[in-house]
């Protein structure tokens, strides 16, 4: 059977695909993430997680099915990515205190035959969240490497009042769309 690689970094993605028991490996991809001008989140997240795919099939001399993904925090229409230090972490918490945002996450598969995409959008519900809370959060180390700045997995539980969506896309691998994915380029899960 053709191995299955994850063309990423993320341990957040390996966890997700150990615990439907999809055996894999990992490659690396590394894409340029910079949003295109007047580009979407969904075709913005649909177009990384291809680019990684490739990038990671790339990296294996073409052979190989390999995944790729993009997860994004979407709030008033802007695209939050991961915080680049303290206060930036902190202005994004501010941001989705107390209100709803969205979370698109995107899975592609690239095999040397075909590549394809799904993009899954989940809506999240925040309590309000003091400053004090914030701080000690950032504190904690949770938010450095999330989208958004925080995790659905984590301590940020806490904070999420309601999901309306998928908790695996939210934490960063939509695995309803990944099997689906999978089934569609003939491979058989579960
Ligand atoms: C919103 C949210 C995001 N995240 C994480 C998942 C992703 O790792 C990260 C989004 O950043 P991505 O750029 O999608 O992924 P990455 O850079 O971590 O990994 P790679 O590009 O190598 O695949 O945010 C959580 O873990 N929990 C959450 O609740």
């Amino acid at each position: 059977m053709t191995t299955l690689y994850l063309a990423s970094k993320s341990p957040r993605r390996r966890e997700l695909l150990d615990q439907i028991g999809l055996r894999h490996a990992t490659v690396h991809a590394e894409v340029d993430e910079t949003p295109l001008a007047g580009e979407d989140a969904a075709a913005y997240v649909e177009r990384l997680a291809l680019a990684k795919a490739r990038a990671g099939l790339a990296g294996l001399g073409g052979r190989g099915l390999v995944l790729g993904a993009d997860t994004s925090v979407v709030v008033d229409a802007e695209i939050l990515g991961k915080p680049t230090d303290r206060e930036h972490a902190l202005a994004m918490l501010a941001r989705l205190s107390g209100r709803d945002h969205r979370v698109y996450s995107a899975v592609a598969l690239a095999s040397a035959e075909r590549i394809e995409a799904r993009v899954q959008v989940s809506r999240v519900w925040m309590r309000p969240l003091g400053a004090a809370e914030c701080e000690a959060y950032w504190t904690s180390g949770e938010p450095a490497d999330k989208a958004g700045g925080y995790a659905i997995q984590g301590r940020a539980a806490a904070f999420i009042e309601r999901l309306d969506g998928s908790y695996s896309g939210v934490m960063g691998l939509p695995l309803f769309e990944t099997c689906e994915l999978l089934r569609a380029f003939g491979r058989e899960v579960l």
